[in-house]
């Protein structure tokens, strides 16, 4: 049947009109929503907070997408006070007694899945440890946690061994070209012990100072996926944003899984291998033959109770991913403040080489007992937290109490953690890089507040989801911190005023290069 022009135009303007008015309902909603976030009927009308931030939350989801969401939290709490509105549904905390109440609470809250990958339909592995829901977070954290046992560690040792001795020897041929950056250095080294540790692989980063493309590629979708999570916070589908990634990226994570699938399922052959070989047929025997993450793992696991191989690629590919940028971060920010504090570099120094007659004696069980380089790395976690804004956690419909008041279910609740370890409310002379606070002779140095030092922060979390690697982290930062005392003299390239303040965090963070001088230590 022809269509007349007269219905034509007819059927344009319907449309039209049928347009018009979508948007318009649309918009009338978006502003009535808008409205109704900074009206005192809002449930969390009380807290205050920016008026751009309480009516939308777009000024939160801009600036996590650019990296430096911590800074606005941490200068609203400054201009607003200890609990703060920085989303129409979101609060931030500032009071010590409320990090249980978020991260610890029976039964607990839920965790909030807006900062990791997200699991798209077409998902390659099982999701891992960090995004699991709860019961089934506690199976695999059980089958996973001896792995990170001190005991562990101590199996583990010769790799971290291995590679901080690579780092320095390689350092000492790099010094004479100069000074180095040791952002660099560090995410090599970090990556090494990871590759080995956790997969099995030879990164092979400080040998041929370079990343290594796994990692790289991990660091790059983290940071995309900050500001893709943005969107899906939005309401948008990971499925409708993915055309929007780039051809080769696809292509880069698809070879992404399959090496790390390859990967494990190598590592697994070979344990089942060394397993049947096993002269006395004993697993742990077979386990230890190379010290890493998945035999420690192996070993745990009986019978019935076991992670699937799946589930091992997907923790490991995690571990990976959080085990060496988080560390190097913690190292790096550790030498800034040592070589911009001398005092506090020349007091570590002396601890370091008055106790070590030679490299070989620094041992992990050795630089655990050194007071001063473990309040060292404590006040470097202080002032610099790599985990500046840890995953919020989401109130249940009939709300929950954190810091003495009644928070409305449905709220996203999290700790400025920045904001608390820069605050003289806590902390005495709080921009310092002051080791010696952590020192006191019975119990920490008691801050403004009323609180130990330690009592203040949690860099690692707490609760059951808290940080799986934490004594392995703090191992590896000691150790690395000993050796390169031990064995160079160092010195900032220029002020690098602004080192800090140029750092971006997005899941995890991007520094600055970070130029050093070394020469080797002078004993005389
Ligand atoms: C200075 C170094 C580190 C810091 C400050 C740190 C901090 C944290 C924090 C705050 C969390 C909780 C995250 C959340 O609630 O979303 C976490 C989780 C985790 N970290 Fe670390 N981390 C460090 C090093 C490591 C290392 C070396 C590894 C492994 C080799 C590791 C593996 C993990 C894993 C697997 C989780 C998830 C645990 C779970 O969900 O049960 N981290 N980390």
């Amino acid at each position: 049947m022809a269509v007349s022009v007269d219905d034509a135009i007819d059927l344009a303007i319907f449309s039209f009109v049928i347009w018009i008015s979508f948007i318009s309902v649309c918009t009338g909603l978006l502003v009535l929503k808008t409205l109704y976030n900074v009206s005192p009927l809002h449930p969390l009308c009380k807290y205050p907070g920016p008026l751009l931030w309480r009516a939308s939350r777009l000024p939160a989801s801009y600036h996590h997408a650019r990296g430096d969401l911590y800074k606005y939290i941490t200068a609203i709490h400054s201009d607003y006070g200890a609990t703060v509105r920085i989303a129409p549904d979101e609060l931030s905390f500032t009071s010590p007694e409320a990090w249980p109440q978020i991260y610890n609470s029976r039964p607990q809250l839920q965790k909030t899945q807006f900062h990791f990958p997200p699991q798209d339909e077409e998902a390659r592995l099982p999701g891992s440890m960090i995004t699991a829901p709860d019961t089934e977070h506690a199976r695999l954290r059980r089958l996973t946690g001896p792995a990170f046992l001190n005991s562990s560690i101590a199996e583990v040792e010769p790799v971290l061994q291995h590679y901080t001795d690579l780092l320095c020897s390689q350092l000492t041929e790099a010094s004479s070209e100069g000074p180095q950056n040791m952002v660099d250095w560090l995410l090599w080294t970090l990556n090494d012990v990871i590759g080995q540790l956790a997969l099995d692989q030879e990164f092979l980063c400080l040998e041929k100072r370079r990343m290594h493309p796994w990692p790289s590629f991990l660091l790059s979708v983290l940071k995309t996926t900050a500001t893709l999570n943005q969107f899906v916070r939005f309401g948008f589908r990971m499925k409708w944003l993915a055309p929007l990634i780039p051809k080769d990226k696809m292509a880069d994570r698809e070879n992404f899984f399959n090496t790390a699938t390859d990967a494990v399922n190598q590592r697994l052959a070979r344990e089942k291998e060394e397993s049947t070989n096993s002269e006395a047929g004993s697993k742990k025997n077979a386990s230890m033959k190379r010290p890493d993450i998945i035999g420690l793992m192996l070993r745990e696991m009986k019978g019935w109770d076991r992670l699937t191989d799946a589930e091992i690629t997907a923790n490991s590919v995690l571990i990976i991913g959080g085990g060496a940028e988080t560390t190097s971060t913690c190292l790096s920010a550790t030498l800034y403040h040592l070589c911009k504090t001398p005092q506090v570099m020349a007091r570590l120094r002396s601890e370091i080489r008055d106790t070590f007659v030679s490299p070989e004696d620094i041992t992990i069980k050795a630089v655990s007992n050194m007071p001063y380089l473990k309040a060292t790395i404590d006040e470097s976690l202080r002032i610099f937290p790599v985990a500046s804004f840890i995953t919020p956690r989401v109130t249940p419909p009939a709300g929950h109490v954190i810091d003495g008041e009644v928070i409305p279910g449905g709220t996203y609740v999290s700790m400025g953690q920045w904001f608390m370890g820069r605050s003289e409310r806590f902390f005495h002379r709080a921009k310092e890089f002051r080791p010696e606070r952590w020192l006191g002779p019975e119990v920490k140095e008691e801050g403004p507040y009323g609180l130990s030092t330690d009592e203040v922060l949690r860099p690692f979390s707490l609760g059951p989801r808290n940080c799986i690697g934490k004594l392995l982290a703090l191992a590896e930062a000691r150790l690395v911190i000993a050796k390169l005392l031990w064995h160079f003299d160092m010195e900032l390239e220029g002020g690098q005023d602004d080192w800090v303040d140029n750092a971006r965090f997005y899941i995890l963070w991007e520094l600055q290069p970070l130029m050093i001088k070394f020469t080797p230590a002078n004993r005389s």
